[in-house]
């Protein structure tokens, strides 16, 4: 069982926006009992105060940890995002402060994926406009503009975890799928790449966005794009909101070009469920509106709980960086009759050799030595005899070029 330079109960993990109970059974299983929980996402001067004596801080997609707030919290370690989007967290900062950021890459995915295939369904049958009459008390018992969903071609946007589900999902029901991706990807079932925004857009009756939020993405579809889709297709967004230029998809849909859309992210989005939804979107009837929900299931978020929690205890206990999306990736065996010491460093020339050589001048024997580097940071794991761990860790805060060191006895 690894034993830490700082004892498990003064290590402070603070969760936010309501992350699976699981999440918390999990630390507490671990050891981890100094856990400070909250159910919403905190404003910016709750979340400084918070998060500055926290080791480990875990999230969903609402807590923007930004450069100003990563700088507030000295003591950070590492951090959870419970979900699959990591463009919440300034990732460059926190690796250079040494704090890998962890995610779920796959937990929710089907969640999304069953989600949209209901959504082309309900879209295809202009379902949203019957129903939004209906509440108001009248009665659109009409095939006008209805339509089976079997025979259609399904556009989708980011052939990642999501959209090759969706694509087998569709497919099952008898549609046509089309992807278009950056990278060439392989096709699933009988699902044909494009090369194309253009083509895509051009040749499917329903588009569905499932890429991340990057600078390429940014109003990815906006006035020219909407322009390209077939007259009476429809849109899905249940990537992120920024994605979508929204006001040009009220235009396409108030100009009757776009027969509907269901959109599960926003630009802004509330911080609360007690805040107002605000949308230029808000009203049009053909539009389904879905409070970012795309992977809010139980099993998702449990899944989620169980699988982040788990990844920041693993590196808590024996410095295993796998999966972190912003940090060098270290797979590290467990360690039993040494101490471990683990080193952040600025990505310099010479930096192991100093390491190396200020243990030979202490006569420390290394006993296992892992290295990973990105082009910013290096992130070297020793194992040294437990006698000599206070002296080793002694030596490599002094190396010049160190961001942060960590010592697990
Ligand atoms: N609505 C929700 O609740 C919810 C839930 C989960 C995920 N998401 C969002 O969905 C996104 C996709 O999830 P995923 O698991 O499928 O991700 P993924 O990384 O598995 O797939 C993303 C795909 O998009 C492609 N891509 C990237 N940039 C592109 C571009 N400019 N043009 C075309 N393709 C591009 C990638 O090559 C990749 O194949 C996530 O990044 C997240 O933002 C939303
Ligand atoms: O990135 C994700 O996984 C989704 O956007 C879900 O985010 P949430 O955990 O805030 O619902």
């Amino acid at each position: 069982m690894a034993k830490h330079s700082l004892d498990k109960d003064k290590i402070k993990i603070l969760l936010l926006e309501g992350v699976h109970q699981s999440a918390v059974d999990v630390l507490e299983r671990a050891g981890y009992t100094n856990i400070e929980y909250h159910k919403v996402a905190l404003g910016e001067e709750a979340l400084v105060a918070s998060i500055q004596d926290a080791h480990f801080v875990g999230i969903r997609s609402r807590t923007q940890l930004s450069e100003n707030i990563l700088k507030h919290a000295k003591k950070l370690v590492g951090v959870g995002c419970f979900c699959i989007g990591t463009n919440q967290v300034d990732l460059l900062t926190a690796e250079k402060l040494g704090v890998p950021v962890f995610n779920a890459p796959f937990s929710n995915t089907r969640s999304v994926a069953e989600l949209v295939l209901g959504e082309i369904i309900m879209l295809m049958r202009g379902i949203p406009q019957r129903n939004a009459v209906a509440h108001r008390g009248g009665w659109l018992k009409s095939a006008s503009g209805s339509y089976e969903v079997r025979g259609k071609t399904l556009g989708v946007i980011g052939y990642g975890h999501i959209g090759t589900q969706l694509g087998i999902l569709a497919e099952t029901l008898g549609m046509k799928v089309i992807f278009f991706d950056i990278q060439d990807k392989l096709p699933l079932g009988n699902a044909q790449q494009v090369h194309s925004l253009e083509q895509l857009l051009s040749l499917a009756d329903i588009v569905s966005l499932h890429v991340p939020e990057t600078p390429q993405t940014q109003n990815m579809l906006s006035k020219t794009e909407f322009a390209c889709m077939r007259e009476g297709a429809v849109l899905i967004n249940a990537s992120r909101g920024t994605v979508v230029d929204i006001d040009a998809l009220k235009d396409a849909l108030q100009s009757g070009h776009l027969a509907g859309a269901a959109i599960d992210v926003f630009p802004v989005e509330p911080k609360s469920n007690s805040d107002e939804f605000i949308s230029p979107l808000r009203g049009l009837d053909n539009v389904l509106l879905t409070p970012h929900v795309g992977g809010s299931t139980a099993e998702a978020q449990e899944n989620i709980g169980v699988e982040v929690a788990g990844k920041l205890a693993k590196y808590s206990d024996n410095g295993s960086t796998v999966s972190a999306v912003n940090f060098p990736e270290v797979t590290l065996p467990q360690h039993s009759d040494t101490s471990r010491l683990l080193h952040i460093h600025h990505n310099r020339p010479g930096i192991l050799i100093k390491i190396n050589q200020a243990f030979a001048e202490k006569g420390i024997n290394i006993a296992a030595q892992y290295l990973q580097t990105t082009s910013e940071i290096g992130y070297v794991v020793m194992e040294v005899e437990t006698h000599q761990a206070d002296t080793a860790f002694e030596q490599l805060k002094k190396i010049e070029g160190t961001i942060r060191t960590r010592l697990l006895y």
